[in-house]
């Protein structure tokens, strides 16, 4: 709690992270992963950081961990900063990695004892920090099963278990549910949403649209290791791609057609597999609308704009 009067601050805030690695052209060049990030996380809420393969999430993810050092900028943990108050910031933050780097020869509860003990939890504490985390992920019933017998979705609840066993008041979750079919997926939503209910502050790295938008109250569209657009999905719909999409099928010379209409009447458009979106469509002229039409020779599909519109429209690519 802060006091009256004061501002509480951030969870994380992030400015100006640079990284650069060697660029795979050789020759002494170098490439930057992270470009100038910016990010901040308000306390008690989820920031999804979203973006297409090779944007730098990972990369960012690690620095703030400790596990890479920036070339440049800064990191703040609850006001504590990472290069100067390293443990003082990493006891306020539980990390869950992408990787399952479990031990599989140990049951879930004999993997949460050593990640007790690494932390430094009381010997007196450590069983009930570690009956508390497998009450959340849920996994009580299974603490004695060895990790290399446990399903993909529970080893994934007991990476999350791990990151929560000091209480700590940032998670950060770098690809919660990647691989995972869409049933334990949405079993892992239930649980980071109960954590961010909880008043715990969540920084989720994703490629999945649908995770963002479910999860995240704000979202930062990372494209080429920058923060190229930040807000809720709404505002960033609102902002990019408006309320209505209108979706045209046919043959390539027609699709071309359309976008070519679509640019002289300022919409953006999208392709999307064999079709092409013309975005913000509310906005265009009934003439306009028409052209497009007899161009297409055929009636759009009409349908709300997405936060994938925005996604595609910010970085480029399409969806992974
Ligand atoms: N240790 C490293 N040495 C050289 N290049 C690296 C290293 N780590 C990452 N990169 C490169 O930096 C860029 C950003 O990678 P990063 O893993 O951060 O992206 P990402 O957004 O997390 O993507 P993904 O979802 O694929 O992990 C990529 O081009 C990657 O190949």
């Amino acid at each position: 709690m802060s006091a009256p009067g004061t501002v509480a601050a951030p969870a994380l805030s992030v400015r100006g992270l640079v990284k650069e690695f060697p660029a795979p052209s050789g020759g002494g060049a170098r490439f930057r992963a992270v470009d100038g990030l910016d990010l901040a996380v308000r306390p008690g809420s989820c920031l999804g950081l979203l973006g297409p393969n090779g944007a730098g999430k990972s990369t960012t993810m690690r620095m703030i961990t400790g596990l890479a050092r920036p070339d440049r900028g800064s990191i703040e943990v609850f006001g504590l900063d990472v290069a100067t108050e390293p443990k003082r910031a990493r006891a306020q933050m539980g990390v869950v990695p992408q990787e399952e780097n479990l031990d599989f020869d140990l049951t879930a509860r004999q993997n949460l004892e050593i990640t007790a003990a690494l932390q430094r939890i009381p010997r007196r504490s450590r069983a009930a920090a570690i009956d508390a985390a497998l009450a959340v992920a849920q996994l009580e019933e299974k603490q004695k099963v060895k990790v290399g017998k446990l399903s993909g979705g529970m080893k994934r609840r007991l990476l999350i278990a791990r990151g929560l066993i000091h209480s700590p008041r940032l998670v950060l979750l770098d690809e919660p549910t990647v691989g995972l079919d869409p049933q334990v997926r949405s079993e892992l939503w239930t649980l980071i949403d109960k954590l961010r209910s909880e008043g715990v502050a969540v920084l989720m790295s994703t490629h999945y649209i649908e995770e963002a938008e479910r999860l995240a109250d704000d979202v930062a569209v990372v494209a080429k290791g920058r923060v190229v657009a930040t807000g809720t999905p709404a505002a960033l719909r609102a902002a990019h791609v408006g309320e209505q999409a209108l979706e045209y099928y046919g043959p390539p010379e027609r699709l071309e057609a359309v976008e070519s209409l679509a640019a002289r009447a300022g919409a953006a458009t999208r392709r999307t597999g064999p079709a092409v979106s013309v975005l913000r469509a509310e906005a265009l002229h009934v003439d306009v609308r028409e052209e497009m039409r007899a161009a297409a020779l055929g009636a759009p599909l009409e349908r709300v704009a997405t936060l994938e519109d925005v996604f595609v429209l910010l970085t480029g690519e399409q969806v992974g």
